[in-house]
């Protein structure tokens, strides 16, 4: 049986050079399949805003909606540690909101830990949720709810003056206390860099092969999500197709008269049938 995947384990598995899997889920049966097949990690998305929502871009989600989400997906891990992201304004107001709204996700929600997005701006926010004994992953590089202030969803640290700043801030973000961080849309050679040099586990999406464990949006990893393909996506499966031609022979067959068929179908005895007439 496979053991309880826990923040210990992210440091282990860098330690032991075991690369890190993680995946989102946004729901009961999706989260129960990942995990069942064996992912280290689950993380509820704010990209639900997105994919499950159908938003332009993560800053609409509210910390009720994720926690909702969060409860759902709770229910379907047996293994994985279920990380939760802290959505757009849950931590950007105070230190004092920051680390209660990471305490309803942990207390209301059931996450082992959250996510927050950003780094030297809100190192000392993040200190304060870690301290009130709530493990942190931080997220660095693009980070979507950025997106107003990058003026789109945009590969960061091309150029020395970004990605020096990455660098700076993820070396702040493991002075600050958090178990892992995640590296998004990131030349590889800088995510190699800092990987290189923490401590602690780099989990990259788009920032190449030399991070210590990688996550994609599960929709996207399944081919179940079209709006937009970036070149960091891998589709290992194309559910939109398969799910297309179910739910057309589904049409077809109740059109036709073919679904439901006898084995489909409750019987009842005749003798009870003829009281009725
Ligand atoms: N379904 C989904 N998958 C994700 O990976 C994801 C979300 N949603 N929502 C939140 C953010 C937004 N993300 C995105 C969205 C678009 C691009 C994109 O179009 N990138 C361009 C490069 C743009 C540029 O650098 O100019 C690409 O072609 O990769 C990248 C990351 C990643 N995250
Ligand atoms: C893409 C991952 C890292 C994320 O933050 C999300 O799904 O919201
Ligand atoms: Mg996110």
């Amino acid at each position: 049986m496979a053991q309880k995947f826990t923040v210990k384990s992210f440091q282990e598995a860098k330690d032991n050079n075991r690369k890190i899997s993680m995946l989102t889920a946004y729901d009961y049966s999706m989260a129960k399949i990942v995990d069942a097949a064996g992912i280290d990690s689950v993380l509820v998305g704010d990209s639900l805003g997105m994919v499950f929502q159908g938003n332009e871009s993560t800053l609409p989600v509210t910390l009720d909606e994720i926690i909702y989400h969060t409860k759902a997906v709770v229910r379907g891990v047996k293994n994985a540690l279920v990380v939760a992201d802290m959505p757009f304004l849950s931590y950007h107001v105070s230190k004092e909101e920051a680390v209660r709204n990471a305490g309803r996700m942990i207390k209301e929600g059931g996450a082992e830990a959250v996510k927050m997005e950003g780094g030297t701006l809100f190192s000392e926010t993040i200190k304060a949720v870690v301290d009130a004994q709530i493990p942190v992953m931080g997220h660095i590089g693009l980070t979507p709810q950025s997106v107003n202030a990058f003026g789109g969803f945009k590969v960061q640290g091309k150029d020395e003056q970004s990605a020096k700043r990455i660098w700076e801030d993820a070396k702040l973000l493991e002075e600050a206390g958090v178990f892992a961080i995640t590296l998004e849309c990131i030349p590889d050679k800088l995510a190699q860099l800092i990987t290189k040099s923490l401590r602690i586990p780099t989990i990259g999406i788009g920032a190449g092969k030399s991070c210590d464990g990688q996550v994609l949006v599960i929709n996207d990893m399944l081919g179940m999500f079209s709006d937009f393909v970036p070149r960091f996506i891998k589709q290992y499966a194309k559910l939109n197709t398969e799910i297309t031609a179910a739910v057309q022979d589904y049409i077809a067959e109740v059109r036709e008269g073919d679904f439901p068929a006898g084995e489909h179908t409750f019987d009842m005895d005749a003798d009870i049938l003829e009281k009725l007439y």
